[in-house]
C-alpha cells in the first residue's frame, strides 16, 4: 500500500502540569507558543519551531470517562439515539482507552498513563474517512471516528486511531480546507515576529519507540499493512530479520527503523511524486539476559511501551546546544572514552569538526555509511564525509522516561554506532547514578 501520508504535523504531550512542560518548552527549549485551547475542562497548548510542532496537553484531573459517558458521549458526536449506551450500536467503538467527554480534548485521546508521556503522532493526510475504512478494515482500533471542525478560518476532518504499541496514538488530519495557522478551536496567538533566538530546529528527525521484547517485527508489520510504511536500514550491518543488534559492552539492544515518503500536495498530482523521507520511526528492544537497561527502565517507569525520545533537526548543532546549555537544559554526558578513543579525532578532524568544541559540549560525533548510492547529494563526496552529530538530554518528565535530542546530518542518513554505543552508555550512567542516589 502507498503511504497515505503528506506530512507528520505534530507530536503531543499528556502531563499533569501542562504550564510546567511549557514553561520548559519555551524558556529552555526556545519553542514559540503560538496557539492555544483553554476552556473549563481543557488545558491545550501549541509550540513549534521550524516545522516541529508540540502539543501539550494537560491530563485531567478527574481521570478516564466511564463506559457509559464515553457511549453517550459518542452516540451524541455522531447523532445517534442519545439512549443508546450499548457500545456495540456504535461505529469504530471497541476502543480503549476512551476520549474523555467530560475533558473536552481536541484532536487526541487522553492515554490511560499514570505518568507523564508524549504519546501522539498526528500526521496530515489526504482523506481521513476513506483512510478509517481501510484502517477499520484491517482490524486497526478507531479511538475518534472521522469528525469535522470549523472556526472561521475553515474546516478540518479527523481521526484518531490507536497504534498496536503501548498508549501511542496516531491522529489523522485533513487540513486541506483550512486556512487558519494550526487547527480549528485553538486560538491563534498574535505575535508580530517571532523570535529565532540563536538556536534554529527546522523539523523532527525521527521518534523513538521503546517496545517490549520481540514486538519489532510484528510493529513493522503493522505500520507497513496500515500506513504503507517501508522498512529502513538504520546500519550497514543490520539484518531483514534481527534489526541492528548490539550485545556486548554491558550493552542489549535491538534497533529497527521504517520510513514513509513525505508526499507534497503539488507532488500527488504528478505521476511520480518526488520521494522525500518525512520524519523517520526507530524501534528499540532490549535483548533477553542481559541485565538491567535503558529501555526496560522505561517500559517500567512508563507502565509500557511508548515514545522513548524525539530527535529535533538542527542545522547548527553547536551553536544550538551552547544555546539550549545556557538555558539550563540539562545533557546526558558521554563516556569520557568517547573522544579518546583510537581514531576519534581523526574522524571529528576529516570533517572539519573541533574535538575540543564538541566534547566540551557533549556532542557525539559519527560516521554512518549505511546510504551507499542513495544519491543524496553526496556522490563523489569522500566516503568518511558523510557524519552525523547528536546530543541527547536528561529525561525531561521526573521518571526516566522521555528524553529529547538534538541531530545534525551531513549527508548521513542513518546512524553510527559509536553514537548508539555511547548514547546507551550515557543514559544508563545517569540512570544507574540516580538510583544509586535514591538508594542511599
Ligand atoms: O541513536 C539514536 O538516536 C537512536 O535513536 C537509537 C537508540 C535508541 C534507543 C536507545 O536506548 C539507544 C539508541
Ligand atoms: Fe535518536
Amino acid at each position: 500500500m502507498a503511504t497515505p501520508f503528506l506530512s507528520l504535523n505534530h507530536i503531543a504531550f499528556h502531563v499533569t502540569n501542562g504550564v510546567a512542560l511549557l514553561q520548559k518548552l519555551v524558556n529552555k527549549f526556545q519553542f514559540h507558543l503560538f496557539a492555544m485551547r483553554i476552556t473549563e475542562t481543557a488545558q491545550q497548548f501549541a509550540v513549534k519551531k521550524g516545522a516541529a510542532i508540540f502539543v501539550v496537553n494537560e491530563k485531567p484531573k478527574s481521570g478516564v470517562a466511564t463506559a457509559q459517558q464515553w457511549a453517550l458521549w459518542q452516540a451524541n458526536r455522531l447523532g445517534l439515539n442519545q439512549e443508546c449506551t450499548d457500545l456495540s450500536c456504535i461505529p469504530f467503538n471497541d476502543a480503549l482507552p476512551r476520549a474523555c467527554p467530560e475533558l473536552d480534548l481536541l484532536y487526541d485521546i487522553c492515554p490511560s498513563c499514570s505518568v507523564d508521556t508524549a504519546s501522539n503522532v498526528s500526521f496530515e493526510v489526504e482523506d481521513v474517512g476513506s483512510l478509517c475504512k481501510q484502517l477499520h478494515a484491517h482490524g486497526c482500533q478507531i479511538l475518534i471516528p472521522p469528525t469535522e471542525i470549523h472556526d472561521d478560518s475553515g474546516c478540518v476532518i479527523y481521526s484518531v486511531i490507536k497504534s498496536i504499541v503501548g498508549n501511542i496514538s496516531h491522529t489523522l488530519i485533513d487540513r486541506s480546507r483550512y486556512k487558519g495557522e494550526f487547527l480549528p478551536g485553538f486560538q491563534v496567538i498574535d505575535s508580530p515576529a517571532i523570535p529565532s533566538g540563536l538556536t534554529e530546529i527546522t523539523h523532527f528527525d525521527h521518534v523513538t519507540y521503546a517496545c517490549p521484547q520481540g514486538s519489532s517485527t510484528q510493529i513493522l508489520k503493522w505500520y507497513e499493512k496500515c500506513f504503507g510504511f517501508q522498512r529502513f536500514q538504520l546500519h550497514q550491518e543490520e539484518s531483514a530479520e534481527g534489526g541492528f543488534v548490539i550485545s556486548d559492552d554491558g550493552i542489549g539492544l535491538r534497533l529497527s527503523a521504517m520510513q514513509y515518503w513525505k508526499c507534497s500536495k503539488m507532488a500527488l498530482t504528478l505521476v511520480a511524486p518526488s520521494k522525500v523521507p518525512d520524519c523517520r520511526f526507530v524501534l528499540a528492544e532490549s535483548l533477553p539476559g542481559q541485565g538491567r537497561n535503558q529501555v526496560d527502565t522505561f517500559l517500567e517507569q512508563h507502565g509500557g511501551a511508548g515514545i522513548q525520545h524525539v530527535a529535533l533537526y538542527t542545522p547548527d548543532i553547536i551553536a544550538t546546544a551552547r544555546a539550549f546549555y545556557c538555558a539550563g537544559v540539562q545533557f546526558v554526558t558521554p563516556p569520557p572514552a568517547y573522544y579518546t578513543e583510537p581514531g576519534k579525532e581523526e574522524e571529528i578532524r576529516a570533517v572539519g569538526q573541533d574535538l575540543q568544541l564538541l566534547s566540551q559540549l557533549g556532542v557525539l560525533l559519527d560516521t554512518d555509511v549505511s546510504n551507499k548510492g542513495e544519491g543524496r547529494g553526496c556522490r563523489g563526496m569522500v566516503e568518511n564525509r558523510r557524519h552525523l552529530m547528536q546530543i541527547f538530554t536528561k529525561p525531561i518528565f521526573s521518571e526516566e522516561t522521555f528524553f529529547l535530542e538534538l541531530i545534525q546530518r551531513q549527508g548521513a542518513s542513518g546512524f553510527g554506532e559509536g553514537n548508539i554505543r555511547a548514547l546507551w552508555h550515557a543514559v544508563q550512567a545517569f540512570i544507574d547514578q540516580k538510583e544509586h542516589v535514591q538508594s542511599s
